[in-house]
């Protein structure tokens, strides 16, 4: 149930392509320096896993991509419909905002919907469990965990402080989809 929609940025109305194959997916998105990729667990993950289990789960691909790109630190994020903050925690990524850094996830389970803001052109990536993106260093963009969200998801970073947001003060986020679940 992954796919990506693409717009101009001034027309909302109406996506000019909508991808719902991965690996045509992940095309679409390395044109514009977007990783998108699956990982698969090298063991099985019990119910409500520890941070511990769930990262030495994925340990391969973690310690690869730390490789690659140098990110430093990683951790383990979740969320679920009965959470008392889903409320607060979906409000602080809804707004356009970029990071210093790569916003590096893969989703362990359940979905979230990013939306790139890149050049004139707005990418709706809507990742789900399996799913790998890189969204490179300074790009404009926001996150949508939905009404009631349910995702666990792996976060890799450079900076040791963590999740640092610059917010560019532009309202388009509230012209494109937001999830619905
Ligand atoms: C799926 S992790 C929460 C989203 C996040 O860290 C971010 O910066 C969204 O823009
Ligand atoms: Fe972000
Ligand atoms: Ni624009």
């Amino acid at each position: 149930m992954s796919n990506l929609k693409i717009y101009r940025d001034g027309h909302p109305e109406s996506p000019e392509m909508i991808v719902n194959d991965k690996l045509a997916m992940a095309e679409e998105l390395n044109k514009v320096g977007v990783r998108y990729e699956q990982w698969d667990a090298n063991a099985e993950l019990a119910d409500q896993p520890t941070q511990e289990q769930v990262i030495e789960a994925y340990k391969d691909d973690i310690e690869r991509l730390m490789r690659e790109e140098g990110y430093q630190t990683v951790d383990v994020v979740s969320m679920t419909p009965d959470h008392p903050q889903k409320d607060a925690a979906r409000v602080k990524f809804l707004d356009e905002h970029r990071h210093g850094e790569d916003e590096v996830r893969f989703f362990v389970d359940g979905q979230g919907l990013f939306t790139l803001h890149i050049g004139e052109r707005v990418y709706e990536v809507l990742c789900s469990k399996g799913d790998l993106i890189s969204v490179p260093a300074n790009t404009p963009h926001w996150f949508d965990m939905g009404p009631n969200p349910r995702f666990t998801a792996i976060r890799l970073f450079n900076n040791p402080d963590g999740w640092v947001a610059h917010f560019t003060g532009d309202d388009i986020a509230l012209r494109f989809n937001r999830l619905e679940n």
